[in-house]
């Protein structure tokens, strides 16, 4: 696909977002303020781009890696005072330890292929969450990998990424997004995902997350078995019954069917037992 000139990079995931009801389906649940800044991540040819300017927000940092299509947008766009093109690498820059013109709000159509370490950025992560997070993120994101986010306990892609999103964020699924909806068509679906990151009171703290790590590291890895067999590779056996009184939590479940609080009381407990030890 050809855009004056420039023919669409797949190493770059390059799917121009050409669906209006979905593009101002983002828009809608960016709810954008007068006071809002906006980070987009790869504006491409500018599709949300010019739906970002035409909205309220103050201003809007746009990160594209392509030199070609920066050259051009700038060329495009460049007139606006709301507008700052940044030709960058979004995985090298920190938005976050800006100063007061930090952006608040993240609004992209990313590329696939960095949505982990994207995430990453973003929100940071469970041991080492973001101290000042994004007040709120949008995102298209491949619809498998939007649905084990959101996914809840008992669903079947309900894992380890659920939970550590989860106790970063709160997640919403807020529609499908249909490969024709783009140009050229992704070989996957696509969804839109809404990440509130939770306020930094709402957090776990940095040991209570290495430990909640560690227990979906080791019981994710054999799902199929009841948490009362694979925990006592942590803990001792005989401990197993009185973990299970001071959590409440039933360990005859397996991982896929424990909400993320529960991980949390376990963890708490786990802690508190290799402490009296
Ligand atoms: C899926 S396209 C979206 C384009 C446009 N926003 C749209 O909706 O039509 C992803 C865009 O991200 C850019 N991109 C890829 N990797 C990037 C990176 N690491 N940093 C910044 N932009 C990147 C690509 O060049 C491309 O323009």
């Amino acid at each position: 696909m050809t855009f004056l000139g420039h023919t669409a990079r797949k190493n770059f995931g390059q799917h121009w977002l050409k669906d209006k009801t979905i593009l101002r389906k983002i828009l809608e649940v960016a709810e954008i303020s007068p006071s809002d800044i906006i980070l987009e991540i790869g504006p491409g040819r500018g599709a949300l781009t010019k739906y970002l300017l035409a909205s309220l927000a103050l201003f809007t940092y746009a990160v594209e890696l392509d030199r070609d299509l920066a050259f051009m947008l700038r060329r495009q766009l460049g007139f606006s005072s709301r507008l700052a093109l940044v030709e960058a690498d979004i995985l090298n820059i920190d938005f976050l330890s800006q100063g007061k013109c930090r952006p608040n709000k993240v609004v992209a159509n990313i590329p696939y292929n960095i949505t982990g370490p994207l995430l990453e950025n973003l929100l940071g992560t469970l041991i080492t969450p973001a101290v000042r997070p994004y007040e709120r993120i949008v995102l298209l994101v491949q619809k498998e990998v939007g649905e084990r986010i959101c996914a809840h306990p008992g669903d079947s892609n309900y894992g380890a990424l659920s939970v550590r999103m989860q106790l970063l964020a709160r997640c919403y699924n807020i529609c499908e997004v249909r490969p024709s909806c783009f140009q050229p068509p992704p070989s996957v679906k696509s969804l839109v995902l809404v990440l509130k990151p939770l306020p930094t009171q709402d957090l776990i703290i940095p040991n209570l997350a290495s430990q909640v790590d560690k227990l979906l590291n080791l019981c994710f890895s054999s799902r199929r078995k009841m948490l009362r067999s694979t925990l006592p590779n942590l803990i001792d056996r005989d401990c197993i019954e009185n973990l299970m009184i001071e959590t409440g939590v039933d360990l005859h479940q397996r991982p896929q069917e424990v909400s993320p609080a529960a991980w949390v009381k376990l963890a708490m407990n786990l802690n508190r037992l290799s402490l009296n030890s």
